[in-house]
């Protein structure tokens, strides 16, 4: 079970910033709540779409609801035809965060958020749409497709798939991708969903919102984990060589992507549940190097450092084995986490004060202006 933390010291740790309704992290009984709800009912039972319902929306939807609004997101999955010149001109190099946060930031002059009664319209519109953001500008810089932006795929995991390898997705690539979504999709405090609720608290519009967060995901220290991660897993050939060099690295006091957390102390609640899901995936694919060795880092570093691989380590050789690219990993966690910024966009909106904390000043004393040709 997740305990939390004594919390301390820099980084703003241990300090209470704001209040939500939302979530909660390393509590005694369950490690990560959606409303009051487990993240692990929700990731068994659940579809990401009744997750950011929940979330938006402020309950889970009934039979007719979800329907509704699935149909509802199916409308709105198209890029206009702007963003596709856009996303067009960005080079195939360019970091995938990059076009995420382009693309949301170009959607912001193109489909303005006017007053804040459209809030939830506009959330709606770029959930249903960033997958093809990412998808859109990778095929056509990388194969030099462009791609339908549209599919059938009732689920935002699989039309992903569906976009990004332009075939109908497996039943257990789709299922993946939606307890993916969830475990991904609302953290509290995070770095990047507080960079929204800061930007939210200048009354700034959502696209702003958005943007921001997404620039805060995009380091390794957040989101950009599951990218490092697969980096430094498929380095090695056999769980010997991966704990031999993790020695190394350790001896070095070189950071390990995908593990430790600011929060969790013992076990981040969302590893156990995609650990089992990369699991299930290393059998599909008949995978003999990458889970082992995933598993032999894992155990290694809780020998050594008593840390423990948080939400990112196994998603990454999960996303790998549905042969996703690494680069795209982040991306993904945009278009789940979109809903948590979201929703604590909302949240700070409904009870504002612009968030300006103060500074301890470590400067020199107070001294008086030497003219230029003194100096
Ligand atoms: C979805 C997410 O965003 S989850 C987080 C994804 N990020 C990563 O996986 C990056 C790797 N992990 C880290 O850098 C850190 O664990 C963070 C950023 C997640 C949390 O940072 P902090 O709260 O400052 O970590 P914490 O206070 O627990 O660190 C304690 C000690 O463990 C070390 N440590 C923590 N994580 C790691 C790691 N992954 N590898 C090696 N050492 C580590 C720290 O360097 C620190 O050592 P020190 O006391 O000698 O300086
Ligand atoms: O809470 C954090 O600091 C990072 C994290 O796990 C997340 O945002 O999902």
């Amino acid at each position: 079970m997740a305990e939390a933390k004594v919390l301390s010291g820099a980084g703003l740790r241990g300090q209470v910033a704001g209040q939500t309704a939302l979530s909660t992290v390393g509590q005694a009984g369950a490690g990560l709540t959606y409303r009051g709800y487990d993240v692990r009912d929700l990731a068994a039972n659940a579809l990401f779409e009744e997750v950011a319902y929940l979330l938006l929306y402020g309950e889970l939807p009934n039979k007719a609801q979800l329907a509704e609004y699935q149909a509802r997101l199916k409308t709105l999955r198209d890029l206009p035809q702007a963003l596709k010149e856009v996303l067009e001109r960005i080079p195939a190099n360019a970091h995938p965060m990059d076009v995420m946060r382009t693309g949301c930031s170009v959607l912001g002059t193109l489909e303005q958020e006017l007053n804040f009664d459209q809030q939830r319209d506009k959330t709606d519109r770029l959930l249903a749409l960033f997958p093809a953001v990412m998808c859109y500008w990778y095929r056509f810089s990388h194969h030099g497709v462009r791609i339908d932006c549209t599919s059938d795929e009732d689920t935002i995991g699989g039309h992903f798939l569906h976009l990004l390898h332009g075939k109908k997705p497996s039943e257990l690539h789709v299922k993946v991708m939606n307890v993916s979504l969830i475990l991904y999709a609302e953290h509290e405090f995070n770095a990047s969903t507080f960079t929204a609720r800061v930007c939210a608290s200048t009354l700034s519009d959502l696209y702003s919102c958005v943007t921001a967060a997404i620039g805060s995901l995009r380091g390794p220290l957040h989101g950009g984990a599951n990218e490092a991660a697969m980096e430094l897993i498929e380095r090695f050939q056999s769980p010997q060589e991966a704990v031999t060099e993790l020695l190394k690295m350790l001896e070095r006091k070189d950071k390990i992507m995908g593990f430790g957390h600011a929060i969790y102390k013992e076990s981040d609640p969302r590893n156990e549940v995609i650990k089992g899901w990369s699991k299930k995936l290393a059998d599909e694919v008949g995978d003999k190097v990458l889970y082992p060795v995933s598993e032999a880092i894992d155990k290694t570093m809780w020998e050594q450092k008593k840390l423990f691989p948080n939400a990112d380590f196994y998603h990454a050789s999960a996303y790998h084995f549905m042969g996703i690219p690494t680069k795209l990993f982040t991306p993904i966690f945009v278009c789940s986490r979109l809903t948590g910024w979201a929703a604590h966009v909302f949240e700070q909106r409904a009870n504002n004060r612009i968030i300006r904390p103060s500074a301890e000043y470590t400067g020199v004393e107070q001294r008086a202006y030497v003219p230029i040709e003194k100096r």
